[in-house]
Parts: C-alpha cells; structure tokens; sequence
C-alpha cells in the first residue's frame, strides 16, 4: 500500500485548479508529474502530503485518508521538499539536515541512530564537506541538495519533490534525479524538462488545467500530439531502440524566427 490520490478536486481562490485527479504510484516507482505553468502541480503535491484537504475526492496513505492521521504519523512516512523552502535563521546546514529527524525523535532527544541518518543523508547529497557551513552561505543550488538531504535524513516510505532540479547545474541535475530513481521509495517529482523526465521517471502523469490529460510511460506519453495539445509546442520524438528511451527536440516557435534568418536583436 502506498500513497494514493482518488479522483482528487480541490478550488483555489473560487478556481478549479485540481480536477478529479487519480494517482496511483506503484511501491518503488518514480513518477514524473509534468504540464505546463499553473497546471496544478505543486496544489497536486500539497494535497498529496497532507498539506491541504481536497473538496472532493481523496488522498489515501496506507488506505486511510491522510487527513485523519497526525502530522507525526504521516511526516514518518511522507517527505517533502517544495519550491521557496528557505529559512534566514543562522544555522549549519547539519542543523538543516537534522530538522528532517523531528517526526522520529522521541522524548528523549536525539540519538544515535539521528547522526547516522544525518550523515548518509548529507553523503547521499554531495554534502558532507559543507556539514559545519552555515546555511546562508549556500548557493541556490547547494541550499536545494540540502533540502533534498533534510528529505533523505527523515527516512521517508515516500519522496514528494517540486521541482527539485531547477537551480541545479547538469551534473547536479543528472545525479540527483539518479539518485532518486535508485532510492527505495516511491517518489512522485514534479519536473519542467521533459528529457529529464523521460530519462529518469518510470510513469509521467501530465496536468493540463489540473486534469490529468495523460499518464503511463514516458515514451507512450509523451507523443509530439500530446505536446503540442497541452504545451503548444511543435516537437519531435525520438525513440533510441536499445535502451527503449526518448528524446525531444522542440521546433524554434515561428514567432522567435526573423525574416531571412536575422538573428533578432536586443534594442
Ligand atoms: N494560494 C492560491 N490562491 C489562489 N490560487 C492559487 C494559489 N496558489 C496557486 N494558485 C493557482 O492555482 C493554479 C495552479 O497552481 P500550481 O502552483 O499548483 O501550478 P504548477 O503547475 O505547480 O505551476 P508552476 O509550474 O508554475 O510551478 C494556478 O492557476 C495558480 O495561480
């Protein structure tokens, strides 16, 4: 049993922004959630986490709804990390990573068992050498690893992450979603760069005005059809026949083209 949206609807501001979305990630699948701006994805997640209540429909965590379980009980399983997750206060990125044993710790206080998680997750991150730094002293990038440890550090049965990649270089981008993909959990990864998606997601699901316009495999997903109806965008597909993978190349839109080939110019 894992996490689980039914028919999921939830209005934002009197809009529809999720409508009647069903998810249903396998134990150990990574699944891609994709579409456009406003789409409805980062609302997806934080009805996922138990962060908001849909209207109607329901999320479901180990067959009961999320709603309904304690904070503590749901943090134990489900571990998030969302867009503009940022703190000022002056603390080491340890200290950061350590936030993600709260839901474990007992009345006790910390133990041993919290360093070593802590540890393995900065490890995981490419962050061991910036454990004593101070959190304001990250790049973009390296703060977004040390959200993605924190993550790692709580020992979640489920990984929740909104665009995790996009202050990351290539490098940093290819690991992390690698390493996502070889965690033993079941991860549902909001993500723009639909190369990405299809290299590393066993299932996408792609929002288009927060209904579900497509879900299944990458490459049976995402067709130049389909791009083009939910991105309006002109693309084509590649299939590489050995390792079953795709790749997308965009068209330049006709409307950054110039007459002649002109390059434009910045006036
Ligand atoms: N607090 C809010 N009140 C009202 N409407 C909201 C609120 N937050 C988001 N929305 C609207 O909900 C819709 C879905 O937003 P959401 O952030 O879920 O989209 P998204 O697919 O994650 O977008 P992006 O790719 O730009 O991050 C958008 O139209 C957005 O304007």
């Amino acid at each position: 049993m894992t996490l689980h949206a039914d028919r999921v609807s939830w209005r934002r501001g009197g809009v529809l922004v999720v409508d009647e979305v069903t998810l249903t990630p396998r134990p150990g699948e990574t699944v891609g959630l994709l579409g456009p701006n406003g789409s409805g994805k980062s609302s997806l997640l934080r009805l996922l986490q138990g962060a908001a209540r849909p209207d109607s429909g329901s999320v479901l965590l180990d067959g009961e709804p999320i709603g309904a379980q304690g904070r503590r009980a749901v943090a134990k399983k489900v571990a998030a990390v969302t867009q503009h997750a940022e703190t000022d206060t002056d603390i080491t990125v340890y200290d950061v990573v350590r936030l993600g044993r709260t839901p474990h710790r007992s009345a006790w206080g910390a133990s041993r068992d919290d360093d070593r998680a802590i540890r393995a997750a900065l490890e995981r991150a490419g962050l061991t050498d910036k454990a004593d730094r101070m959190w304001r002293t990250l790049s973009g990038g390296e703060r977004q690893r040390a959200h993605i440890a924190r993550a790692l550090a709580q020992e979640p049965r489920e990984l929740l992450l909104d665009e995790p990649t996009n202050h990351l270089d290539i490098r940093h981008q290819l690991d992390l979603l690698h390493l996502v993909r070889t965690l033993d959990v079941t991860s549902i990864v909001a993500i723009h760069d639909l190369n990405l998606a299809a290299m590393f997601c066993d299932t996408v699901i792609v929002l288009h005005h927060g209904r579900a316009a497509a879900a299944g495999r990458p490459a049976e997903v995402l067709t130049p059809q389909l791009i083009r109806a939910v991105y309006e965008v002109e693309a084509e597909v590649s299939h590489d026949d050995v390792t079953g993978r795709i790749t997308i190349s965009f068209a330049m839109p006709s409307r950054c083209e110039q007459p002649g080939g002109v390059p434009m110019t910045a006036t």
